[in-house]
């Protein structure tokens, strides 16, 4: 039985990547208005595959002309997200991550923060919160970010708690936008981020969909800093965890850019 079906390794690898493809675009387009037009032209093409095979000519062929264009108007439609999925296989499944080039030339690539300074930017956080100074640290990891960086301030500075408070200090020119964290380096502030388009906390404002939109298309986390409430939150791969304690907040850096204890 079933002798007829030949399985090869590579229809395995095929159905392997059309999953990792469509989980990719499921994550991408989850919460947002595309998800609900996906399911509306999914529910169009079943009423369709149905007329067609009950045979029912003129409402088949009104659906057939309307699919027929289907692809072109996809691409209109979508075309953001299509967008924003090529940026995201770009940055998030380049080769050198793929097949990890630095290891295999023994390149020791420079972590985007150690321990020490995850110490550093905690205390800094902590003690912005207590003043009610509100800041936004971006810590990049294999993204580049160089689009954002570009809309910033160039610094290269080493990481220091005085210069993250003084950054943002409440006034100063820099203290509007992002901090972004390279290489163990400030790389720039008062960037501009892009801004999470999904349904988030009422409560939460620009600053916070900012801190949620960068991590969204990339692997970068991000530390917010609230101005109104002085509390610390955490974001990774589009999820905020908010008021954390200096020691969960230390705790989820350190997994999250794997570094050990
Ligand atoms: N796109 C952006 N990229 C980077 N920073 C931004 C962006 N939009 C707003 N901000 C920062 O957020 C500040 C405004 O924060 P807002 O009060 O709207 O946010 P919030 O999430 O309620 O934060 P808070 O709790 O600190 O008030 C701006 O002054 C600016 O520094």
């Amino acid at each position: 039985m079933l002798t007829f079906i030949t399985i090869r390794f590579l229809d395995i690898l095929d159905i392997l990547l059309v999953a990792l493809l469509l989980y990719q675009l499921y994550r991408l387009i989850k919460g947002t208005i595309a998800f609900n037009i996906v399911i509306g032209l999914f529910s169009l093409y079943l009423l369709w595959l149905i007329v067609k095979a009950l045979n029912m000519q003129l409402l088949g062929s009104i659906m057939g002309q309307f699919i027929g264009v289907g692809v072109l108007a996809l691409i209109v439609v979508f075309h953001p997200e299509i967008r924003k999925f090529l940026v995201f296989i770009g940055t998030n499944y380049n080769v050198n991550k793929v097949l990890s080039l630095d290891k295999l030339f023994g390149v020791n690539r420079v972590k985007s923060v150690e321990n020490e300074q995850i110490e550093i930017l905690a205390d800094a956080c902590f003690s912005m919160g207590k003043s009610k100074t509100g800041a936004l640290i971006v810590i990049a990891r294999m993204s580049e970010l160089a689009d954002q960086i570009k809309t910033g301030e160039i610094m290269n500075a080493k990481i220091s708690s005085s210069l993250i408070r003084t950054i943002f200090f409440k006034n100063t020119p820099l203290h509007d936008g992002a901090v972004i964290i390279k290489d163990n380096m400030i790389v720039a502030a008062g960037c501009i981020l892009p801004l999470t388009q999904r349904e988030v906390d009422k409560a939460l404002g620009l600053r916070h969909r900012a801190a949620i939109g960068i991590t969204e298309n990339t692997d970068a986390v991000t530390i917010v800093v609230s101005e109104e409430r002085g509390s610390v939150s955490f974001v990774a791969a589009g999820k905020i965890k908010q008021r954390v304690s200096r020691e969960t907040l230390i705790g989820l850096l350190k997994e999250s850019l794997n570094l050990q204890n």
